[in-house]
């Protein structure tokens, strides 16, 4: 439904590149709503819980480390199939793989510096949100333009 939410991430690459704006209105353009946003150094032990399902992988320290190395932007995206949607706008995970128009598409050229991560399923979505934000940190606003954003 509309109420769906998910975690999107602005990695240390994107941060550096001042991607962080143009990320912003290609989501916000989109008709989605932007509930919750920060800008943090993460640490290791957060990292390594966010990527737990990666832990067997050989990138996985390397990706912590990258993860870590400076501030990334933390957000919380609403809207209407916002999980699928915002994946498709961001491309595949390998930026070879991903075309033209989508974020790594656009913006990219390596797996292991790939600007964003989004959560990629409505129940990690619930996990990394309830990971990177406290419940207080999630602004519930009222969209003037959702009567034109959905029928
Ligand atoms: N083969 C790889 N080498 C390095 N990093 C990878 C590789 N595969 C995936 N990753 C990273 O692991 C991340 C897992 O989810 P993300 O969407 O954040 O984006 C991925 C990449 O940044």
């Amino acid at each position: 439904g509309i109420h769906e939410r998910t975690f999107v991430a602005i990695k240390p690459d994107g941060v550096q590149r001042r991607l962080v704006g143009e990320i912003i209105r290609r989501f916000e353009q989109k008709g989605f709503k932007l509930v919750g946003m920060k800008i943090l150094q993460a640490s290791e032990n957060l990292l390594k819980d966010h990527y737990i399902d990666l832990k067997d992988r050989p990138f996985y320290n390397g990706l912590v480390k990258y993860m870590s190395s400076g501030p990334l932007v933390a957000m919380v995206w609403q809207g209407l199939d916002v999980v699928k949607i915002t994946r498709a706008m961001m491309g595949e995970t390998n930026p070879a793989d991903s075309a033209p128009g989508t974020i790594r598409g656009d913006f990219c050229v390596e797996v292991g510096r790939n600007v964003i991560h989004g959560s990629d399923s409505v129940e990690s979505a619930v996990r990394e949100i309830s990971l990177w934000f406290q419940p207080e940190e999630l602004i519930c606003w009222n969209d003037c333009a959702a009567d034109w954003i959905y029928e």
